[in-house]
């Protein structure tokens, strides 16, 4: 059975409440969870100056001319972070499907520190090498930081509903999120002048990989797609003031599949949508520390049931994604 409409939730309810509410609205979390862990989340008290300031010099830096923006360019192929120009990157790809290249660019960005206790050189060359920041549009680091830091704060919070949605203690995930290697994403799908070759799309079909995504597609826009558990692709509706949010790949496996990591796409709505206009979004991929032990949570397997999944660390997790997929 399908829900009816896009769920939408408010965090600020859920903090809130008293453990009895709170628990009633885990179980609503957790049956869209298991349905397709796709959700708008409002009431996060993220300030609208961060959002705004951020977007700005998103914005700013993908109107500059190509060169500009070249010169904070990953230095080579398969380097996390930095610009990523136009048709570099085809998300379906990860799923072994063959597709023209995703008609848009993006700027990534890792962790903000880096605690001295990590050395494996696998996470030194890899979450925390170094973000290659562009020059210009000034204050555009800054800005780019703030948002970053919002979002920790704002995917941390979401974690600990999370928990109460999965029958846990409410700060169950916290230890596992003391350094998270999250990666923020700056997206720009460009104005279309010529038409997509065939099944060339925005952004291809693909599943996220880590613990939780927390998406801001621009305001009023339209595009984003997800699989319906009936087999159809489905639009996600503009959500004034709301994140998108959905779950990815390593949550999936944490909750030996309880909760789904859905498929999900950007496609070229029709002209008369405003599919030919230029479309950003910003992405934030949570990722658990980069030693944190991810092992099938007893509280999700039903009587008799045993976990699916083997434990793995969460950073060689992410990097094996990233490595099946950079051939
Ligand atoms: O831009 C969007 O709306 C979605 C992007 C996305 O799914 C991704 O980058 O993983
Ligand atoms: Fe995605």
């Amino acid at each position: 059975m399908s829900l009816p409409a896009f769920p939408v939730f408010d965090l600020s309810r859920f903090e809130r409440a008293e453990p009895d509410e709170k628990q009633r609205l885990g179980r609503e979390v957790d049956a869209i969870c298991r349905e397709t862990g796709f959700l708008a989340i409002r009431g996060h008290g993220v300030s609208q100056a961060v959002i705004d300031d951020v977007w700005e010099k998103a914005r700013t830096f993908f109107d500059l001319q190509p060169e500009a923006k070249q010169a904070a360019r990953a230095p080579y192929k398969g380097y996390p972070y930095g610009y990523l120009g136009p048709e570099l990157e085809a998300l379906a790809k990860s799923r072994d499907v063959d597709s023209p290249p995703d008609l848009k660019e993006s700027f990534n960005g890792g962790p903000l520190a880096r605690p001295p206790s990590i050395t494996d050189p696998e996470a030194l060359a890899f979450c925390y090498a170094d973000t290659i920041w562009p020059d210009v549009p000034d204050g555009f680091v800054a800005a780019w930081q703030a948002y970053y830091r919002a979002m920790e704060d704002l995917a941390a919070r979401i974690m600990r509903l999370f928990a109460v949605a999965l029958d846990l203690p409410e700060t169950y995930f916290d230890r596992f999120i003391t350094a998270p290697i999250s990666a923020l994403r700056a997206l720009n799908y460009p104005q279309q002048h010529v038409a997509p070759k065939p099944g060339q799309l925005r952004a291809g079909a693909h599943t996220d990989y880590g613990s939780l995504t927390i998406l801001l597609p621009q305001a009023g826009s339209r595009g984003l797609e997800i699989l319906s558990p009936d087999g159809t692709w489905t639009g996600v509706p503009p959500i004034s003031g709301a994140f998108v949010i959905n779950i990815g790949d390593l949550m999936a496996r944490w909750t030996n599949d309880r909760w789904v990591s859905t498929l999900h796409r950007v496609v070229n709505p029709p002209p008369e949508d405003g599919g030919l206009d230029r479309r950003q979004s910003l992405a934030f991929f949570h990722q658990p520390n980069w030693d944190a032990e991810i092992t099938v949570l007893d509280a999700t397997l039903r009587h008799g049931e045993t976990p699916r999944y083997a434990p793995v660390r969460s950073g060689p997790y992410l990097m094996g994604k990233f490595k099946a997929t950079s051939a």
